[in-house]
């Protein structure tokens, strides 16, 4: 099993958000995490780094999170956050090769090999004219497919990506779903995405996990399931009791 969440409730303080969610991801796969604002997304992804108090059991490749160390040093979990701030003028290939942090021990410099793996995941993106700006006056939408790209260097074998395409124009929102796709059918890794692009997601292979309906389960994709969760999702929230 590359994930396995068993039993998982989570939350703040008396309010459960997740209640007894079961699922398993037996292969690398291509997972879209959907769900109407505060359905707890974000808050399932705090329980697989730690960040939240919860109950039941999440493993990564087989090893349960509540007792591993370290789990991104060790190529196993890499995390991509709604939103990044850097207030500092940086270089956009600075940024990018920081991402290969796990290769290196520390204060050892990056090498023209790392600044060359960083460029060529600029070129996958069709953006190779951003590499030597500077990351603070890109867009906002520029600076998540950065984020992207160097969450990409890190080259973990779970990644969870947090509305990875909420701020890209429709041309990127398409590249970004087609690349999370090759990861997993080229690269063999695993992305649970978090989105609320349903449209993105008809080309996908994989699943989908509703996290708004009273028992979420892993569903597959397929044109169906997709138009079905839609209106489950236009339909309107139930009230959180
Ligand atoms: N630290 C916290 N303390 C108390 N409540 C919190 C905390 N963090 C989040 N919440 C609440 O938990 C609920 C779920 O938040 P979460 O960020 O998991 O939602 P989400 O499904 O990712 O939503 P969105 O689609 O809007 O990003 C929200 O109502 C939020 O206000």
């Amino acid at each position: 099993m590359v994930v396995e969440v068993k039993n998982l409730v989570a939350g703040y303080g008396q309010k459960a958000l997740i209640r007894n969610l079961s699922f398993s991801v037996p292969s690398p796969a291509f997972v879209a995490i959907i769900g109407h604002n505060g359905a707890g997304k974000t808050t399932l992804f705090r329980a697989f780094q730690g960040k939240v108090a919860y109950e039941g059991e999440i493993l990564a490749q087989s090893q349960n999170l509540r007792h591993l160390k370290n789990a991104s040093g060790k190529g196993l979990l890499a995390y991509l956050p709604q939103k990044s701030t850097v207030n500092f003028p940086i270089k956009v290939h600075d940024l990018l090769v920081m991402g290969l942090f796990r290769k290196k021990r520390f204060f050892e410099d990056y090498s023209a090999d790392d600044y060359t793996l960083a460029a060529d995941i600029l070129t996958q993106l069709q953006l190779p004219h951003l590499l030597n700006q500077d990351f603070t006056t890109l867009s906002g939408g520029e600076q998540q497919l950065i984020w992207l790209a160097q969450l990409k260097l890190q080259d973990a074998t779970i990644n969870l990506l947090d509305e990875p395409t909420q701020q890209l124009d429709v041309f990127y929102k398409n590249k970004v779903f087609s690349l999370l796709q090759e990861w997993v059918v080229k690269g063999g890794k695993t992305v649970l995405c978090i989105t609320h692009d349903l449209q993105n997601l008809h080309h996908m292979q994989g699943y989908l996990l509703n996290l708004s309906k009273p028992n979420p389960i892993l569903e597959a994709i397929t044109p169906e399931s997709v138009r079905e969760n839609q209106a489950f999702l236009e339909a309107g929230r139930q009230p959180v009791l």
